[in-house]
């Protein structure tokens, strides 16, 4: 943040000062600058300021001094960064000359913190007193900056016009454009012309991804889920990796996925950035930010059904979204009166969820622990990625021996099972349908929600919009898993799952049927929600696939 004090003096000891001036801030404020490898720092020439390096001499004294991370600067331009300095055409210089700036200006754009994890950008200008004084800055800041080379140099963009409250193109061309424009991004932009547009797209063109840094969604998490199964199901092809299958090892994803919020609940933008704002995003982009991400498998039998990044709910949520799909039309109001609706018919489903849980040092905390920017629960994934597999092999061997394993089941009735990838956080819950679940640590928490009174459900329903536990209630429990499956009651299991991986080998050792006598109530049956689309199906399989995909997004930061 601009004002910020010093205090990290040994380190900036060590950063060798690239170039110091005494210039102008803005067109009257005498300030020493000073440029090294990692930040821009300037004092008012007038003031008695502290930069925090001791070996530096005009940079001493008691108050702080506005600092920038070069790491957090978008652009360098000249002029005052609203006027670039070009030659005026003939006629035009008398017009404008009273807005003519300084000829020897520069401006830094750079991100400034705001309120609620929103980022501003932010322009500081400076103004030296000849031209070639203005070269050396521009040219040492713009060195620095090529030197960050995780940054996007060149996108590829969806817009869904149709989106949220539909303003994805004018919250493009108005808040974004611009920003990658000064940043010197290009974006090669696609407005969608039908639904699947941008997954067909990233299918079709796998081959010829390799020019792009990144790929951009401006929409919902409908518009992201497409973007994602594009790049996973390309990925899977250009490797050879059959997808069909449940216990295929994914390849991850080499491109970054950006998203620009522009949907109805935004839940991956608000869970991975803290907020979901246009500006903020398009300035994770800029800075080329890089959030692993993990990402579930669903299953049908042997059939791939989709991917999942934040909510697979049945029951409750499931309904809630069958129960919107008609009134798209009103945008993210359609929530709201299917949730209604759905609260009101407390209908519950009757079925059995087996899951593998993870191992001990990854079940859920005690307390409340959030997952955040370089969370070092979601850091440990190599090395835990490592133990996983070791696990699994585990789990798979003690199956084949058909001794049950690790696999555990529950049976009963469900107002909800929620499998959340994430926290699931979003502006109507800020918290997220699961707080402490990580965004990178290979597992998802599986909510079971059992049949309660309407009161009980109502007052677990609240507290996902305050700071009140919503899984202290006697009937929900949370499970942190790695593989999930479910199976509604009038599908029973012909022969007992002893051997569930047998299935996943593509070997399939048991069938699943109904087996309800005539004139016996076939129990009611809900439909899967994955990530706001529906499932065709009821029984699946899942199984997360740990840091398939990056975001443009650095995790939720300490304030
Ligand atoms: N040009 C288009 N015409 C119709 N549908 C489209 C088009 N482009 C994309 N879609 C589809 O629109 C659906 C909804 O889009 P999106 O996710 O952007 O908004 P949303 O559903 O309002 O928000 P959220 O997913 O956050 O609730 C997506 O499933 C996507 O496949
Ligand atoms: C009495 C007050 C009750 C308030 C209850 C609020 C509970 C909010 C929990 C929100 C969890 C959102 C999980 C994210 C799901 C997304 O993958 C999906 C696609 O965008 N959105 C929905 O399914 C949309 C889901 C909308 C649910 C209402
Ligand atoms: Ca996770």
């Amino acid at each position: 943040m601009e004002g910020e004090g010093g205090g990290e003096g040994e380190e900036e000891a060590e950063d060798a000062v690239v170039l110091s001036s005494r210039l102008l801030r803005g067109r009257r404020q005498q300030v020493d600058v000073r440029l090294t490898r990692r930040v821009l720092t300037w004092k008012d020439v007038n003031k008695t300021t502290k930069c925090g390096n001791v070996g530096f001499g005009h940079f001493s004294g008691t108050a702080a001094c506005p600092r920038i991370q070069v790491c957090e600067i978008v652009a360098v331009q000249d002029g005052d960064g609203t006027h670039p300095i070009t030659e005026p055409a003939e006629g035009e210089a008398v017009a404008k000359q009273h807005k003519k700036p300084h000829p020897h200006a520069f401006t830094v754009c750079y991100v400034r913190r705001s309120a609620q994890h929103r980022w501003l950008s932010r322009d500081v200008t400076f103004c030296c007193g000849h031209q070639s004084l203005q070269r050396q800055w521009i040219t040492a800041v713009q060195q620095n900056l090529a030197l960050l080379s995780n940054r996007p140099r060149s996108l590829l963009v969806f817009i869904n016009p149709h989106g949220g409250r539909q303003l994805a193109v004018w919250i493009y061309d108005r808040k974004v454009a611009p920003l990658f424009a000064r940043a010197g991004i290009s974006a090669d932009v696609i407005i969608t012309e039908r639904a699947n547009h941008a997954r067909d797209h990233l299918r079709e063109q796998r081959g010829n991804l390799d020019k792009y840094d990144g790929v951009v969604c401006v929409g919902g998490d409908g518009m992201f889920s497409e973007v994602l199964h594009g790049l996973v199901s390309g990925t899977q092809a250009n490797h050879g990796v059959d997808q069909d299958r449940p216990d295929a090892r994914l390849v991850p994803c080499s491109l970054r996925i950006g998203i620009i919020p522009a949907g109805s609940t935004d839940c991956v933008c608000y869970s991975t950035t803290g907020t979901n704002d246009p500006v903020t995003s398009a300035l994770h982009i800029i800075l080329g930010d890089s959030q692993p991400m993990d990402v579930c498998s669903v299953h049908s039998d042997a059939a791939f059904l989709r991917y999942s990044v934040s909510l697979l709910g049945y029951g409750f949520y499931g309904d809630v979204l069958a129960n919107s799909e008609r009134n798209r039309w009103m945008g993210p109001l359609r929530y709201d009166l299917a949730g209604v609706r759905t609260f009101l018919s407390h209908q519950y489903y009757e079925g059995s969820v087996w899951f593998v849980p993870a191992p001990e040092t990854q079940r859920l905390p005690g307390v409340r622990e959030q997952c955040v920017a370089r969370c070092h629960v979601c850091q440990q994934g190599s090395c835990s990625e490592k133990m996983e597999l070791k696990h699994l092999s585990d789990d798979e061997d003690k199956f084949i021996k058909g001794s049950g394993g690790e696999w555990r089941v529950v049976q009963g009735k469900f107002l909800a099972i929620n499998m959340a990838t994430m926290s699931c956080a979003c502006p109507r819950s800020p918290q997220g349908l699961s707080p402490s679940a990580h965004l990178a640590d290979g597992t998802a928490d599986l909510i079971l929600v059992r049949g309660c009174s309407r009161f009980g459900f109502f007052r677990h329903l609240l507290r996902h919009t305050n700071a009140d536990d919503q899984f202290d209630h006697s009937f929900v429990e949370v499970h942190r898993v790695r593989r999930f499956r479910f199976q509604p009651k009038n599908q029973q299991l012909c022969v007992a799952p002893e051997d569930p991986s047998g299935a996943e080998k593509g070997t399939k050792t048991h069938t699943f049927s109904p087996i309800c006598r005539a004139g016996e109530e076939v129990p009611a049956q809900s439909t899967w929600t994955c990530d706001g689309e529906m499932l065709p199906h009821a029984a699946i399989q899942v199984r997360v696939q740990g840091k398939l995909i990056r975001l443009f997004a650095r995790g939720i930061e300490h304030q």
